[in-house]
């Protein structure tokens, strides 16, 4: 699915919290918002996920105004896991992730084995499976963050947004989250702080005051003048050579 926002504008009191952004994210990319804290990225993916509508400007949908979707679509379509996700107390981890099968049902389409399967799915996915019969309020906060993107894959949705999704986990959870989603053939949005993580997007963004500024590769995009001007930090950018790859290396704030 292509997700586009067109001339973005947002304002709270006043304070202009996105400001005219333009961003096309192609079906099956995965594109990486990185910037400053308060920058702007957890408002631009609220609007994508059409939570919030823009004051000015508008989000498409395969082309299509989100505006003239029916709310239903717009939930099967797009899944959003937050930040600050919801408590979901009473709950266990199998039923909160159930949850991401709502969408789908009705009294014509009741609760499916196949519902089950995904549901399964979804859990494996995110190494959750031997905790599935866990209450919500025993889980550590990793354990919480992964049911969360489980629920949001058991959606099967055409487009995965994601707010800084590895922050609670445990490295070996972040590189098996991160890989899990690069392979899945649908539109991913993550907002990352961890700018080695971004590196492995196909395209990233960067936010800075609301504004987009630059947008690109990671390799083009994350120069040692943008890490010193936007992100105020004296960095070098080390090949490895076992890959080629490169490698961030943070010296020091400025
Ligand atoms: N409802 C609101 N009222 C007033 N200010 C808001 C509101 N929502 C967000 N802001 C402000 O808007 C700015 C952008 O916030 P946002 O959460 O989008 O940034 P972010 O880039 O996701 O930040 P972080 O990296 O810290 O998560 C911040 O300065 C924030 O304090």
């Amino acid at each position: 699915m292509r997700l586009a926002a067109e001339h973005i504008d947002w304002k709270v009191h006043g304070h202009r919290l996105l400001d005219d952004v333009s961003l096309t994210v192609e079906s099956g990319e995965t594109f990486g918002l990185i910037g400053p804290n308060g920058s702007g990225k957890t408002t631009l993916l609220r609007m994508l996920a059409g939570l919030r509508k823009p004051k000015a400007g508008r989000v498409l949908v395969d082309g299509q105004p989100m505006s003239a979707m029916r709310r239903p679509d717009i939930a099967r379509a797009i899944a959003f896991v937050e930040q600050q996700a919801d408590t979901l107390d009473r709950l266990e981890a199998r039923e909160a992730v159930a949850l991401g099968r709502t969408p789908f049902l009705s009294p014509l389409r009741p609760w499916s084995e196949q519902d089950d399967a995904i549901v399964s799915r979804a859990l494996e996915d995110v190494g959750m499976r031997h905790l599935e019969n866990r209450l919500w309020h025993t889980l550590s906060g990793g354990e919480r963050q992964r049911v969360h993107i489980a629920r949001a894959l058991a959606q099967q949705p055409r487009a995965l947004l994601l707010d800084e999704p590895t922050n609670h986990l445990d490295v070996r959870h972040q590189l098996s989250i991160l890989q899990l989603v690069k392979q899945l053939p649908i539109t991913v949005v993550l907002a990352l702080h961890d700018l080695g993580q971004a590196m492995d997007c196909d395209r990233i963004g960067v936010m800075e005051g609301g504004r987009l500024i630059d947008i690109g590769p990671p390799r083009q995009v994350l120069t040692l003048d943008r890490l010193r001007h936007t992100f105020s930090v004296h960095a070098d950018l080390i090949d490895d050579p076992q890959d080629g790859r490169t490698i961030l290396r943070f010296r020091h704030a400025l």
